[in-house]
């Protein structure tokens, strides 16, 4: 559909209409970062805590997020019916604060309706876009200050999702290869279900499917403009804020916002810092985010704020017969995090919850049950050691510590993240991207893309040489040993009859 846009200079009534004061800043553009804000007389925050007058100031009722749109919906019979048909999330009056980074989050193949904060408001969104765009047209639905602001916002992101297949290449063995592709099918799920659910209601198949009015690439640059402009507000959980949402980030950020007593969003000085006339105002996108996260939800990487790190999907052995009921009882997608402690000074460290369920089998202990319920209903559990933990999958690391063979099991864990992260470096080594962007590269993805494969083969690189010493270190373990035939079995006693001379056979 064609992208409504407003240009800029349209924004300062639209702020004045909808009750938002800007105080001695102003959005403009900002070379390389699209719109941004500025101040529009020199500024000098004290230390102190006393009342400082915001910069920016955004009523309650401009804030969007689920709560947001059922209001919406409230007063928009036939929006509340599309609502009702395709999404609808439960609002909680206070949410808690989002531990997964959003944008990981993915959708299992078993899609049925889209109940999700997020999935609302982009249904929002869209009902949003698609009423902006028809101007001349007779209105459908009821338009809100989020019709006309929408059209200020960006036509595209520079998020992987929106990169051309040629650009996505460049992100081959990064983390992102596997995220994106992940993300792009669950967005082609969530899109597919919202065009078989709405076709069935009249008026919304006409304004939305008729004429081909909406694609595919409409929804995955609404999701890109959410995960790219939403933020985790103290209360109101995770929302979009009109003209906060024009905040850049920065490492040295110059401000920071919040939820007044009065329940508006506020845009206020760092204590101590000093902007001049007519430099940008900026905000923390968060300091514990990787340059895999940035690039993903933001679409740049900015090296000074982004902390070492990687994330990494991790598939059960192919020949495990408990691979499945390991999945299951695992409930969650498993992955191998690798992180520097202390952002980038310490040393890289390594985690995966699933990689010490996958290590263990019937002959260690572990054991699957079907039990049979008596509404005739069926449940897996999961045993170790004849106890009963299916309600610990996730700390098996913890459940194996105690055993006499968990050095054992610490180097076959060891080794088979090791494989992974091999697997993965040689991957991107394999892949060589072009001297320079040419041709349907764009400047800016080639470069955060090299960006990315470098901060990644450092981190891989280092994580296997880490993983390499807790092998070593493993190996001359007496149980270890005694395990591996590589001593007399007699000597041991654990050995028995499964001691093998082949160093290597772990899994
Ligand atoms: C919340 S919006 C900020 C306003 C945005 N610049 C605009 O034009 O509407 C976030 C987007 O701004 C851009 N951005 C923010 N900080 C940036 C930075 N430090 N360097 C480059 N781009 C940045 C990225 O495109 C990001 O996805």
């Amino acid at each position: 559909m064609p992208w409504p846009t407003l240009p800029i200079e349209n924004l300062p009534a639209w702020a004045y209409l909808n009750d938002v004061s800007f105080h001695n800043a102003q959005v403009t553009n900002i070379k390389g970062k699209g719109y941004g804000v500025v101040c529009s007389k020199d500024l000098e925050a004290t230390d102190g805590t006393a009342d400082v007058p915001a910069l920016l100031t955004v009523p309650h009722d401009l804030v969007l997020n689920a709560a947001a749109v059922d209001e919406y919906a409230k007063e928009d019979k036939s929006f509340r019916q599309l609502l009702d048909t395709v999404g609808h999330h439960v609002t909680k009056r206070n949410p808690s604060p989002c531990t997964t980074p959003p944008s990981y989050r993915t959708i299992g193949p078993e899609l049925t309706t889209l109940q999700s904060a997020r999935a609302d408001v982009l249904l929002f969104l869209l009902v949003q876009t698609v009423l902006a765009s028809r101007s001349g047209h007779s209105p459908v639905g009821v338009k809100n200050p989020w019709t006309e602001y929408l059209q200020f916002l960006p036509e595209t992101v520079l998020v992987p999702t929106l990169w051309t297949e040629d650009e996505r290449h460049l992100l081959r063995g990064t983390s992102l290869e596997a995220a994106v592709n992940a993300k792009i099918s669950a967005l082609d799920a969530e899109f597919a279900l919202i065009r078989e659910k709405s076709s069935d209601i009249t008026c919304w198949f006409a304004l939305l499917w008729e004429h081909g009015s909406v694609s595919f690439t409409d929804w995955i640059r609404l999701d890109a403009l959410y995960r790219s402009r939403c933020l985790e507000l103290p209360r109101s959980g995770e929302s979009m804020v009109p003209c906060i949402d024009m905040l850049n980030h920065s490492a040295a950020p110059s401000a920071y916002y919040e939820e007044s007593p009065k329940d508006e969003v506020v845009l206020l000085p760092r204590p101590g810092v000093r902007v001049a006339q007519g430099d940008e105002i900026t905000i923390s996108y968060g300091e514990a985010k990787s340059a895999a996260e940035m690039l993903f939800s933001y679409g740049f990487i900015d090296r000074a704020s982004t902390a070492d790190g990687l994330v990494l999907p991790l598939s059960p052995f192919p020949d495990d017969p408990l691979a499945k009921a390991k999945l299951v009882a695992f409930g969650e997608a498993p992955k191998i995090h690798v992180a520097r402690d202390d952002g980038r000074d310490g040393p890289i460290r390594w985690r995966s919850a699933f990689a010490y369920l996958m290590c263990v089998n019937e002959e260690d202990g572990l054991e699957f049950r079907v039990l049979q319920q008596t509404d005739g209903g069926r449940q897996l559990r999961v045993f170790w050691q004849d106890e009963d933990v299916t309600d610990r999958t996730s700390a098996f690391e913890t459940l194996l510590r105690d055993h006499p063979l968990s050095a054992l099991f610490g180097l076959r864990v060891a080794t088979v993240v090791q494989e992974c992260l091999q697997t993965q470096l040689e991957r991107m080594q394999s892949t060589a991207p072009p001297d320079a962007a040419s041709g349907e590269l764009r400047e800016d993805c080639y470069r955060a893309a090299l960006l990315l494969r470098e901060i990644e083969m450092d981190i891989l690189e280092r994580a296997i040489e880490a993983l390499e010493e807790e092998r070593s270190s493993l190996l001359t373990d007496k149980n270890v040993v005694a395990y591996l035939g590589l001593k007399e079995p007699a000597e041991s006693g654990l050995a028995g009859e499964e001691a093998s001379n082949e160093p290597d056979d772990f899994s």
